[in-house]
């Protein structure tokens, strides 16, 4: 715990720059979210400028929200940048499952090596193969439901593979941590998952260990959902007490409101 805690002061004073490749409904709140809890984000997609981006910056987020043909050629040029300089980069499959659009995009990004893949349960399940139906970007399956894919992913692509959802699953080769916190009306505000994707961005920009970062960066989504929920009465609310408790969140509080377990 004290491990996780003390990332979130690192996070803080480092203030890494994290690229995010991202769709058009989060841009806004991604951007704001990584300020908040410490970071600089910059969000670029241009490709005469994606390789130098990736160059300068301290991770990378493909977010494929609101894919098109420019946007995924970017995301690959990104990606594939990221893969051959070893600068670690997160994959949010948005939407996988949905469309064999989506799927085939998908399919290319993961030659490039993820550190890190961070999706719902019905996305890790549709990326590992497993037969589902997507309703969308919206999980119609528990994370307990994705576990075993999200194992199974993890030993297939060599990333840590976060489950977002009621409990929060951070999973590598040999380890499983566990992140109960946050609350249910997380789901009515739109781009908490792609939050919950920037946050590991910046975290893999500050500490090599993947899983570590992954799990802080769950606990920290999940802590502050916990604190806004407290002080909220709808989404509309929650979003912004999001932001407060993200930037007001210091490391005792952030520890002992944590739960974590590596069952
Ligand atoms: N029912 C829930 N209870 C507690 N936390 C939740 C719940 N649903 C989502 N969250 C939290 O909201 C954030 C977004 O997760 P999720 O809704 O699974 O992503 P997505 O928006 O990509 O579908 C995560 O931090 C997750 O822990
Ligand atoms: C609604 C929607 N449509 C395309 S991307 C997007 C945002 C999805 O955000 P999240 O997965 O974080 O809920
Ligand atoms: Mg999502």
């Amino acid at each position: 715990m004290e491990q996780i805690s003390a990332l979130l002061t690192r996070l803080k004073t480092q203030s890494p720059l994290v690229q995010s490749i991202t769709n058009y409904v989060v841009m806004n709140n991604t951007a704001n979210a990584l300020l908040a809890a410490g970071a600089s984000p910059i969000m670029a997609h241009a490709q005469p400028e994606v390789k130098d981006m990736v160059n300068i910056v301290g991770a990378l987020v493909v977010n494929i929200g609101t894919l098109d043909e420019y946007w995924s050629e970017s995301m690959l040029q990104a990606a594939a940048h990221a893969y051959t300089i070893q600068k670690p980069w997160l994959l949010d499959p948005v939407g996988a499952g949905a469309t064999p659009y989506r799927n085939e995009l998908l399919s290319k990004l993961l030659q490039f090596q993820p550190s890190v893949i961070r999706g719902n349960a019905s996305e890790i399940m549709s990326l590992a193969s497993v037969n589902i139906k997507s309703k969308g970007v919206d999980s119609t399956n528990s994370s307990d439901e994705a576990l075993e894919a999200g194992t199974q992913l993890s030993k297939q692509t060599g990333a840590v593979v976060v489950i977002s959802g009621e409990v929060d699953y951070i999973i590598d080769r040999e380890r499983i941590a566990k992140v109960k916190n946050g609350n249910a009306i997380m789901s009515k505000v739109t781009g908490l998952g792609c939050t919950a994707s920037a946050l590991t961005g910046a975290m893999i920009a500050i500490e090599k260990d993947r899983f570590l970062a992954s799990t802080a960066a769950m606990a920290l989504m999940g802590v502050a959902g916990d604190i806004a929920a407290e002080k909220a009465n709808g989404p509309g609310t929650l979003q912004l007490h999001f932001y407060d408790a993200l930037y007001n969140l210091k490391s005792e509080e952030f520890e002992e409101r944590m739960i974590v377990s590596y069952p």
